[in-house]
């Protein structure tokens, strides 16, 4: 689904992912891990265009990426929910789902189970909503969104862990459809129980990819010590 080849990118001159390989097929959930400051939230950004493509090549569901044209990805089924959640603060709820819905696709949860909160506050700003319920929000528009792939930064923040559970669950069935999952999270433990591979980060490059079994595990404990 997403071929990610040699891809840099950065802020300007500054230069934080540093060629970075790999690929997520249809049906994937993979956590992209590493300690802060990595370059998880930057990789993501690049793909999508929220920071420079410095170099390399992103192929979507088997058409190139030119870069300056994240639009294309947003037309082509991929969804991003970005770390400060990306919506909007002065419409509804309600307002916040339609511009998110796609006509013509139907994920494979729906989010107005996943998240009651949706209906119940259907007519508030989403402005006004706490943190954790911004968070639901914004999960709830990516799996809308996302047709063919759902990327969602710090996916746990500001969830009660109840919720994290379904959340977890809700994006396992989105997979299970064949729409590519990439997720990244803090708690590396947790993501590992759901995620088929583990993709870690280290100074902006890539330095674990694996199938997540016990070997990964203890690869990561070592990966993610803090330092
Ligand atoms: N707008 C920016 N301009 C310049 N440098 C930036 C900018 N945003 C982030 N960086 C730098 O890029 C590096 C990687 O940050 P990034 O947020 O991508 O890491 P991360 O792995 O997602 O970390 P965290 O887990 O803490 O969110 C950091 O050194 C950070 O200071």
């Amino acid at each position: 689904m997403l071929t990610l080849t040699g891809m840099s990118g950065g802020y300007g001159q500054a230069n934080v992912v540093r060629g970075v390989t790999a690929q997520v097929a249809g049906g994937e959930v993979v956590a992209l891990l590493g300690r802060n400051g990595t370059g998880k939230t930057t990789l993501l950004r690049t793909i999508f265009g929220l920071a420079d493509r410095q170099g390399g090549e992103i192929v979507f569901d088997g058409h190139a990426v030119p870069p300056g044209r994240p639009d294309l990805l947003a037309r082509w089924g991929a969804a991003l929910m970005p770390e400060n959640r990306g919506v909007f603060p002065s419409l509804t709820v309600a307002e916040n789902v339609r511009l998110a819905t796609r006509k013509g696709f139907v994920p494979a949860i729906d989010p107005r189970d996943l998240f009651p909160l949706l209906a119940e506050r259907a007519g508030q700003p989403a402005g006004t909503l706490s943190g954790g319920q911004k968070q639901q929000l914004g999960v709830a528009r990516a799996i809308l969104a996302g047709r063919r792939m759902v990327v969602i930064d710090e996916l746990t923040q500001g969830l009660q862990p109840s919720v994290v559970t379904e959340v977890l669950a809700g994006l396992a069935a989105v997979a299970a459809a064949g729409v590519a999952v990439i997720v990244v999270d803090q708690h590396a433990g947790l993501m590992l129980g759901w995620c088929h591979r583990a993709v870690v980060m280290e100074a902006g490059r890539v330095v674990l990819d694996a199938p997540v079994g016990p070997e990964t595990r203890r690869q990561l404990d070592e990966l993610l010590m803090v330092r």
